[in-house]
């Protein structure tokens, strides 16, 4: 069995984008057992980036020219070792570190370098893997500042807490604590409650789970799980619980020191989630 591709094998973006919507190639008994490779579209809410190269210092690459994709509705999920630099992916992908080469398209929009406090205006949402919330704030103030940037109508903003607390109950029961007195799993829930505000288009989640139990992680991958199939978000997600990510996600990266190492279908795979994971993590090349 090997529906897996390595990046070797995967062509290049170096086509323009193309003015019509997003396509895929057809499929036919050559190409079923091949991962479909979707082209460059104005798809509304496709994050893509192509050979990013970004890193912390001057002289040191940690990203090498890494290529990923998030769809609408979909959930692409990026494993690898430790250190390998998938959270300065996504750093990169929402603007903390801004990439000497390459470029991050959101639809046909070139968003590459764009600074932090404009991604949320633009459609894109990031949850770091450290909680992001203010601690001495109750979960109300914390989750009214998902939409500062909007200067929303009181009325709006009241109607978009309703749906938040519709979504999300037992954060409407504590919407008067302070948000660092609410256990880890419920913070996380604060986090993705705040982003919904917005309305984003794209979710970029760094381990979600690190440190919550594992009913709370359940619940976790739920909602991630809602984000896309039942909300249509584009979700990009980096992980460790290699095991619980593969059990909700559509396509999968696989990074090796900076690169992808190789991508695919994550129904392609088949069951056997610990050869996989061996193949994946510890294959020393192609
Ligand atoms: N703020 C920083 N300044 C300098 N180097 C950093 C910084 N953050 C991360 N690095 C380095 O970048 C490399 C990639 O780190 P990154 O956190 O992206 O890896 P990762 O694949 O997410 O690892 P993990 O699975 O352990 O979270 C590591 O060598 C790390 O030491």
């Amino acid at each position: 069995m090997a529906p897996f591709r390595t990046c070797s094998a995967i062509p290049k973006w170096s086509a323009p984008i193309p003015a019509r919507a997003w396509e895929a190639p057809e499929m036919n008994s050559a190409t079923a057992s091949v991962p479909v490779e979707p082209r460059w579209s104005d798809m509304p809410g496709l994050l893509a980036c192509e050979d990013l190269v970004a890193g912390y210092t001057g002289d040191i690459d940690i990203l090498r020219g890494l290529s990923v994709k998030a769809w609408p509705g979909r959930i692409s999920c990026v494993v690898g070792p430790n250190g390998t630099g998938k959270s300065t992916l996504l750093k990169s992908l929402f603007g903390f570190l801004r990439p000497s080469a390459g470029r991050v398209l959101l639809g046909t929009r070139d968003i590459t370098g764009s600074p932090p406090f404009r991604m949320l205006g633009l459609g894109v949402a990031y949850l770091p893997q450290r909680p992001s919330l203010f601690p001495h704030l109750s979960v109300e103030a914390n989750l009214k500042l998902g939409l500062w940037h909007a200067r929303p109508r009181k009325q709006v903003l009241a109607e978009r807490l309703d749906s938040a607390y519709q979504r999300f109950p037992v954060i409407r029961e504590k919407r008067s604590q302070p948000a660092g007195q609410l256990s880890g799993g419920q913070q996380r829930q604060v986090e993705i409650a705040r982003s919904l505000l917005a309305d984003p288009s794209v979710y970029l989640i760094d381990e979600p789970t690190a440190g919550v139990d594992p009913q709370t992680s359940e619940t976790i991958y739920d909602i991630v799980q809602g984000l896309a199939r039942d909300l249509s978000k584009a979700v990009l997600l980096v992980d460790q619980d290699i095991r619980a990510a593969l059990a909700i996600t559509d396509y999968v990266y696989v990074v090796k020191n900076g690169t992808v190492f190789s991508e695919g279908e994550r129904d392609d795979f088949g069951t056997d989630t610990d050869a996989l994971v061996a193949r994946w993590l510890y294959a020393s090349g192609e």
